[in-house]
């Protein structure tokens, strides 16, 4: 059980930050990870780690001498990978008492409400028990459209998945700066960030290695879902002496992203359906059930429906949009696509026998109270 002053803290470690410059996973880099891991379990801390690196390790051993840009051997890379760089972990925990244990998650688990609620009951046992779960992307098996392709936005769905209280994201670099620092020599770091603002977007650049496939880009969208599910982060440099462990203690240098208190956090139920889910189709509203909806905080009626595309069942998650074609939001319908076509155009009388909303507000999350990340 964590005590107020011990907290859960989701470790996001990517690929340039594990190898060695041939690419193959360096011992010593894996040590002073696991050393500092250690020391906060030792503290009574929950952690979890989320790494990359299993394509990385993998590649020079499947005969290839740059890393591979083809899917297959991308994937056949990270089967010979991942499982070096499971041993790895493995042997350094137990020399340090402690059991580390394999997750490996596709898109396909997250988007599933079941499963992905399945994975945080499991997750929640073994941190509970004090293991240190380590997650990757199953790549081996992963086709491109259902990859969650880095694992910045995984490391930041799967520290909302736990209700984590701390993101940490090590990276090449020590912390977000006001510009892409490899083309301008005179970009500041920032220390503290409250909100993701455009220009901040603007500035995140594409991957700085050879090894990485994020960039800052993918890391800002994590930044995103974890300061709309209520959790602080961490953006700092891999290997300097302490990070992880100052970090925890906010004494490290880095940025710190703070979630904005007076933004209502999203709920679990809302985390998934705004991060995991993946709509299904598109409803399409008028002006009056947009105000009713977004700004008095009301349910959609099916008289409110005007038009809808796809084909989906009750409980699919759909897009929203207004008369303009504008995305409003995301939500959970209570009747299947072909329910929703036959209603619109109905009297109020001939729409009696639908007696429930076609979208409960408790099921929308709307694009103007949570700056979703497009696409993640
Ligand atoms: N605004 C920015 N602030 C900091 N780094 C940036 C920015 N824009 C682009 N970058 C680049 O992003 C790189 C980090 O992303 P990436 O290479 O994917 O790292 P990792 O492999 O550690 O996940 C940095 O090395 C830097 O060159
Ligand atoms: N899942 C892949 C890593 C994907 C990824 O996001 O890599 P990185 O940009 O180094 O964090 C692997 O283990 O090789």
């Amino acid at each position: 059980m964590l005590t107020k002053d011990n907290k859960r803290v989701v470790i996001k470690i990517g690929s340039s930050s594990l190898t060695s410059l041939h690419g193959e996973i360096s011992r010593r880099k894996l040590e002073k990870l696991v050393d500092e891991v250690v020391r906060l379990k030792d503290d009574g801390h929950e952690v979890l780690l989320v790494s990359s690196g299993a394509v990385a390790a993998g590649y020079r051993k499947l005969g290839c001498l740059e890393r591979p840009t083809e899917l297959p051997e991308k994937q056949a890379a990270a089967s010979i990978g991942q499982g070096l760089l499971m041993e790895s972990y493995s042997d350094l925990f137990l020399s340090h008492g402690y059991m580390g244990s394999q997750i490996l998650i596709t898109r396909g688990d997250f988007s599933d409400e079941n499963r992905y609620n399945n994975a945080r009951n499991t997750i929640n046992v073994l941190l509970e028990r004090g293991i240190i779960p380590i997650v990757n992307e199953n790549d081996t098996i992963t086709v491109d459209r259902l990859r969650f392709g880095d694992n910045d936005t995984l490391s930041a769905k799967v520290a909302a998945l736990v209700d984590a209280d701390q993101l940490i994201i090590l990276s090449d670099i020590d912390g977000l700066y006001d510009d892409d620092p490899r083309k301008n020599e005179d970009a500041q770091l920032l220390e503290q960030v409250r909100e993701i603002t455009p220009e901040i977007e603007a500035a995140a650049g594409d991957p700085g290695s050879s090894v990485g496939t994020g960039g800052m880009k993918s890391k800002i969208d994590a930044f995103k879902i974890a300061m709309a599910s209520g959790i602080s982060s961490f953006l700092g440099k891999a290997g300097v002496d302490d990070i992880v462990y100052d970090a925890v203690y906010h004494n490290a240098k880095g940025t710190y992203f703070e979630s904005n208190s007076e933004q209502e956090n999203l709920d679990q139920k809302k985390q998934w359906i705004a991060f995991n889910s993946g709509p299904e189709g598109d409803v399409t509203i008028d002006a009056r059930a947009k105000e009713s909806i977004v700004e008095m905080k009301k349910s959609l009626l099916p008289m409110n429906v005007h038009n809808v595309e796809g084909s989906f069942e009750k409980g699919a998650v759909v897009r929203i949009h207004d008369l303009e074609g504008e995305e409003i939001g995301l939500g959970v319908v209570n009747y299947s696509s072909k329910e929703m076509k036959d209603m619109i155009g109905l009297t109020e009388p001939e729409l009696e026998s639908y007696e429930k909303a076609a979208i409960e507000r408790k099921d929308f999350v709307c694009h103007l109270e949570v700056a979703l990340p497009v696409g993640v």
